[in-house]
């Protein structure tokens, strides 16, 4: 039998958000740093939220395109165990963030093609996890959490030397039929658990959890 499939979810923006994720089944928590975003955090917020979450729950750190100064700011201030790269963050950035940080990094690549495919390998050799996610639309203003999906039969049967998630798009009503298609054991959500942008539902995260689990 295998592993139960671990489930983040992304973007929590108030601090029953942490308790309600936790009760859901989740394993990995977002906070997301990224101005333009409607999850996106104060660092004194992400603090508090990221301080109530008990160990062995993984306090993931979105940010995209961030710099050096800023990553120092947030990880001085908020404990964060790993972190996750939105934007376009080239491979030997990802590896200049990794060494400097010190904390696993997760990349996240967008996906529309089998064009974008080639990427994944490339980035599996320099992150400690890869996401696998929808690319965003060319005027989108998010990098991500644009509850897009893509065709998941471009990776079925995909493997990469590294863990990996798949996300974009996901919701308690596909997640099962995700999972199953692409042979993902983690999964990633933002909108799809929401009942607006950036409020999280805990309805929705437990029925996207109990969806996810019983694969
Ligand atoms: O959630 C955000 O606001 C966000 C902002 C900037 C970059 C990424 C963001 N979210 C990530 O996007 C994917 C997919 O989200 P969704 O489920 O389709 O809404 C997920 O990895 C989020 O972590």
């Amino acid at each position: 039998m295998s592993a139960p499939v671990n489930v983040k979810i992304c973007g929590l923006t108030d601090s029953a958000d942490v308790p309600a994720a936790i009760l859901a089944g989740a394993r990995y928590l977002g906070f997301v740093f990224f101005e333009k975003s409607p999850r996106n955090l104060a660092l004194p917020d992400a603090a508090f939220m990221a301080g109530t979450v008990p160990e062995g729950i993984c306090k993931v750190a979105l940010a995209v395109d961030a710099t050096d100064d800023f990553l120092d700011r947030m990880l001085a201030e908020v404990p964060i165990d790993m972190l996750q790269l939105h934007g376009r963050e080239t491979p030997a950035r990802v590896s200049e963030i990794r060494a400097r940080h010190g904390l696993p990094v997760m990349k996240a690549v967008g996906v529309a093609g089998a064009e974008d495919l080639a990427a994944l390998d490339d980035y599996a050799q320099v992150a400690d996890q890869i996401l696998v996610d929808a690319k965003p639309p060319k005027d989108a203003a998010l990098p991500g959490g644009n509850g897009l999906a893509f065709d998941w039969r471009l990776i079925a049967g995909r493997r990469w030397p590294v863990p990996w998630m798949l996300a974009g798009g996901l919701t308690p009503d596909n997640v099962a039929e995700a999972i199953a298609m692409t042979g993902a054991r983690q999964v990633d959500v933002s909108s799809g658990v929401e009942s607006a942008p950036g409020v999280k539902d805990a309805d929705r995260m437990a029925a996207f959890c109990a969806a996810a689990l019983s694969r």
